[in-house]
């Protein structure tokens, strides 16, 4: 009898297991396979993940990195997803674990994503669920009606009116800048410079000013703790990672603990300062705590201070990280080729009256937006959007099984010489001459700032900064690729240059 108490239970429990880890997905598999779609075999418990890892170590060891600038990284930083595009073409589905997944890279289906309006298809849990220590279950991270909730707090904070309002700052923010790299020149003509910090402090100090007003001077620390949580993070597979069945190195797991609740008491203690003071100027971080407080989805004390918590974590990594990322790239293309640069001088000179950068002459600058609208196509900070079937979901005409997780790869999506023309790698900002829709042939698929209804809500705030920062250090300097520089685009949460970007700087003759 105590025999067959156990085998009962146990034979439950290997019955559950093969369910959950092959039967189920092998459903999911079927439902993709009937619709034409093809991809790689996967094995017992680990679906893809060992081909993913020999591909990429092959891929490595192959890369040739830093020689010269080329711009296709496809290849080095992503190489499971190019192999199997070759073999299967622009949809194809993959599996990690007992994870199923769909890469959907035609320009036509990602049209279609981008038009619909579905919630059905949200942030995949799994993902999202490791990136929980740098969210929370902000805007970036939650799904349904608490995200339609944040969502419409904190959107009218980057409309483009409010905006408009935030240059003169922005303006402000970038002047140290300025003056420390006048500095580094110093009596002298040349200066190597490596401006990947400089940017981000620009950055970080416009989206503390602009959205946390007086607190902004907190901002610094909160910062300089969010890099470090995210340099720690992206040391753990954050995407396509081997299955861990719950075993994730616990040394990094305490760091990144004791990093969290750092920067959760910091953000905290910028908020009781703000609730002292009783602000009347109503900025980003006086909306969430008025949400917080009116929000019936928010109920205890506990859940206030987290709603609040994370989103002010959320706008300080989505609004400076990928701003200063984006500017470095620009900085790297501009400073690679000098006829651009030549032509952004001229521009900004034109049309800032006595050199002043201001909200009208942001808009006057068509030269500016060609180079930033060709640097985020190469060079999109964002590498991935992301979503899964909350509920089974119809993309075009694909029927997508509940649970499966699709991926279109930004980079690769901007490079697809059907939908950009022969020269898709090269850098040729012309092609934006006449805005996206005459760029390419598909441009609902020119997504650097993602897709649907769950686009960046930072669109014009970035833009804005961009063309302020770019502007300033055009009209003011002259600069090259320093021999320095190593080509190496790096996958950290976003597409950034693994040794940063050197440059020689001098004193431009306008400037
Ligand atoms: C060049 C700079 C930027 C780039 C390339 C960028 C790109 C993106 C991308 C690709 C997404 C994901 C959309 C999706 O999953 O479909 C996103 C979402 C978001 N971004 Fe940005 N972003 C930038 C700057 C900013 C700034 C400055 C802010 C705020 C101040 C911001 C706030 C957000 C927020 C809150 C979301 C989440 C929207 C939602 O889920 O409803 N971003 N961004």
């Amino acid at each position: 009898f105590s025999m067959l108490s156990l085998a009962l239970p146990l034979a439950c429990l290997l019955l559950h297991l093969f369910n959950t880890t092959w039967l189920k997905p092998q459903r999911v598999r079927w439902k993709l396979q009937k619709q034409g779609i093809r991809g790689p075999q996967p094995c017992f418990l680990y679906g893809n993940v060992p081909q993913m890892q020999r591909i990429q170590i092959t891929a490595t060891k192959a890369a040739n990195h830093g020689e010269i600038v080329a711009h296709d990284y496809t290849s080095s930083l992503f190489p499971y997803f190019e192999q199997w595009r070759k073999e299967f073409g622009q949809v194809y589905t993959y599996s990690t674990g007992n994870k199923q997944h769909l890469y959907v890279n035609n320009p036509e289906l990602v049209k279609e994503m981008n038009q619909s309006l579905t919630l059905d298809l949200g942030k995949p849990g799994y993902v999202t669920k490791r990136l929980a220590p740098m969210l929370g279950n902000g805007i970036l991270r939650s799904n349904g009606i608490v995200w339609a909730q944040q969502r419409k707090i904190i959107a009218p904070e980057f409309f483009v009116d409010k905006v408009k309002g935030m240059v003169g700052l922005m303006v402000e923010s970038a002047e140290p800048l300025l003056r420390k790299w006048e500095g580094c020149i110093g009596g002298g003509v040349v200066a190597e410079i490596r401006v990947d910090e400089d940017l981000r402090s620009v950055s970080a100090d416009v989206i503390s000013r602009a959205c946390f007003g007086s607190s902004y001077f907190k901002g610094k620390h909160i910062f300089s703790k969010l890099r470090n949580l995210q340099k720690l993070m992206s040391k753990q597979p954050l995407l396509f990672g081997v299955p861990t069945f719950g075993f994730f190195p616990t040394g990094h797991q305490k760091e990144i603990r004791g990093l969290e609740r750092e920067i959760e008491s910091l953000i905290w203690e910028a908020v009781k300062e703000r609730k002292r003071e009783s602000s009347k100027e109503k900025d980003l971080m006086q909306m969430i705590l008025e949400g917080a407080i009116n929000d019936h989805f928010v109920v205890s004390k506990d859940a206030s201070k987290r709603f609040i918590v994370d989103n002010c974590k959320n706008i300080y990594f989505a609004g400076h990280e990928s701003t200063a990322v984006a500017a470095s790239w620009c900085l790297m293309l501009l400073a690679l080729h000098p006829e651009w640069q030549a032509r952004v001088r001229e521009e900004v000179a034109q049309v800032c009256r006595e050199g002043l950068i201001d909200a009208e002459s942001l808009t006057k600058m068509k030269t500016v937006t060609m180079v930033i609208q060709e640097a985020l196509r190469l060079y999109p900070p964002a590498a991935f959007v992301s979503r899964e079937a909350l509920e089974e979901t119809q993309i075009g005409h694909f029927t997508i099984p509940k649970g499966v997780c699709t991926w279109t790869l930004i980079p690769n999506l901007h490079r697809d010489s059907n939908n950009w023309g022969c020269d898709a790698n090269e850098f040729r900002p012309q092609r934006f001459a006449h805005g996206v829709s005459s760029a390419c042939k598909v441009p609902h698929a020119y997504i650097p700032f993602g897709l649907g209804p769950r686009l960046c809500l930072g669109r014009n705030f970035a833009l804005a900064q961009l063309k302020v920062v770019l502007g300033l250090i055009v009209s003011k300097f002259t600069f090259s690729l320093s021999p320095k520089y190593i080509h190496s685009p790096a996958y950290r949460m976003i597409v950034e240059p693994e040794h940063g970007v050197h440059i020689l700087v001098q004193r431009s003759e306008l400037g």
